[in-house]
């Protein structure tokens, strides 16, 4: 099971070294074309409304959540970035820097946002971003029901051929919210998952772990 922002009582009892020592973070990028809805996405997810007015992002704006997933709490930092190239260029460096997933975000009432989408996956490919990071593609603005001009069929064509999930969803509906929660969630589930196999293989480097132990490190995850 998943629970967002739980066990908090439980955690305050741990001093906060431990906390530090304990608590893993996910650094999840979000990217795509200005206005496509980054900011109000990422907000949703950590503040859970969405915001009266934005501007456009500068650099970089992060924000955080702890979610718990099987009993382990993580951090889930996300990296809400610019889509104008004047206020991302001097960043975008550090954008991809030991990125764990990218959500790609456009919209689907402006089909050039879709369509950028290519030149967004290229930046990231030449970044050096493993295959293995997980990458999502999410449609916003899904609330805008009349003025959709990106068709569900088009776009699931495009995330399978990038072997991406794909999530339609709206940050400012407020009946879309765990739609958007879904988007961070499975990805936090996913590298939980991910990433305790790689911890079993860097033990097993070391020669400290048993073949017994091996077995008992799959995940569980619903997601
Ligand atoms: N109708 C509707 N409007 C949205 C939605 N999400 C965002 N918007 C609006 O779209 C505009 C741009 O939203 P932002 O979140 O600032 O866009 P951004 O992708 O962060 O843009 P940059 O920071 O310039 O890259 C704002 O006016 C939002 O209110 C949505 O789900 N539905
Ligand atoms: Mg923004």
């Amino acid at each position: 099971a998943v629970f967002v922002q739980s066990s908090f009582r439980l955690i305050s009892s741990t001093s906060s070294l431990e906390l530090s020592i304990q608590t893993r973070i996910f650094k999840i990028i979000v990217i795509g074309d200005s206005n496509v809805g980054k900011t109000c996405l990422t907000f949703r997810f950590t503040g859970g409304s969405f915001p009266d007015q934005t501007e456009a992002t500068i650099g970089v704006d992060f924000r955080e959540k702890a979610v718990e997933i099987e009993g382990e709490t993580i951090k889930v930092q996300v990296w809400d970035t610019a889509g104008q190239e004047r206020f991302r260029k001097s960043m975008v460096e550090h954008y991809y820097r030991n990125v764990h997933a990218v959500v790609f975000v456009y919209d689907v009432t402006k089909m050039t946002s879709f369509r950028n989408l290519q030149t967004w996956i290229e930046e990231c490919n030449g970044h050096r971003v493993s295959a293995s990071v997980p990458r999502v593609l999410v449609g916003n603005k899904c609330d805008l029901v009349d003025q959709i001009q990106v068709s569900v069929l088009n776009a699931r064509s495009f995330a399978d051929a990038h072997n991406m999930l794909l999530f339609e969803t709206s940050a400012k509906d407020p009946r879309e919210s765990q739609n958007v929660d879904s988007i961070f969630m499975s990805l936090a589930c996913h590298l939980k998952a991910q990433k305790s196999l790689l911890y079993r293989d860097v033990e097993r480097e070391d020669g400290r772990v048993r073949l017994t132990q091996e077995t008992e490190t799959k995940s569980n995850c619903p997601c």
